[in-house]
């Protein structure tokens, strides 16, 4: 998404915003009760480089996802709608609080929820 010639990255911040929306979303990730428990064994430095380097990829940003595919990473977990749906809310929760403004906020969260068919039900 171009808006104003500067990339959905560039409008987040780059990656120092991007950064901090991610670890923010993992600490209430890391509260919420409703999914904490998938990530008790998770390697949690690991998956927040992960997942900042594949927001940053997938707004425009100069960096390389090198992680799995959305599938194999979920393989096994049986997701389901409601986790995908308590993920995202606790990144908008993260967004909101870093002051993201509303549309940026839409145009990531659409990014993402293609995805969704890859995470759940795995
Ligand atoms: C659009 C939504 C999602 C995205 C973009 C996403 C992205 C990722 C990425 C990039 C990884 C790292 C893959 C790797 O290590 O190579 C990962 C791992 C993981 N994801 Fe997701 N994820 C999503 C939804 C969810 C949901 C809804 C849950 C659970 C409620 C979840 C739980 C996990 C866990 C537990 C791991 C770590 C597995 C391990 O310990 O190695 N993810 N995810």
């Amino acid at each position: 998404q171009m808006a104003s010639g500067q990339t959905l990255y560039e409008q987040l911040g780059g990656k120092p915003a991007i950064t901090k929306v991610v670890h923010d979303m993992i600490v209430n990730v890391a509260a919420d009760n409703r999914i904490n428990h998938f990530f008790a064994k998770t390697n949690i430095p690991h998956l927040q480089m992960e997942l900042v380097n594949q927001v940053c990829e997938g707004t425009g940003g100069p960096c390389k996802y090198t992680g799995l595919s959305m599938q194999q990473a979920h393989k096994g977990m049986k997701l389901s709608t409601a986790d995908f749906n308590a993920l995202v809310e606790d990144l908008q929760k993260s967004m909101h609080s870093n002051h993201v403004p509303l549309g940026l906020q839409n145009q990531l969260l659409a990014i993402l929820a293609p995805m969704e068919p890859d995470v759940v039900h795995q």
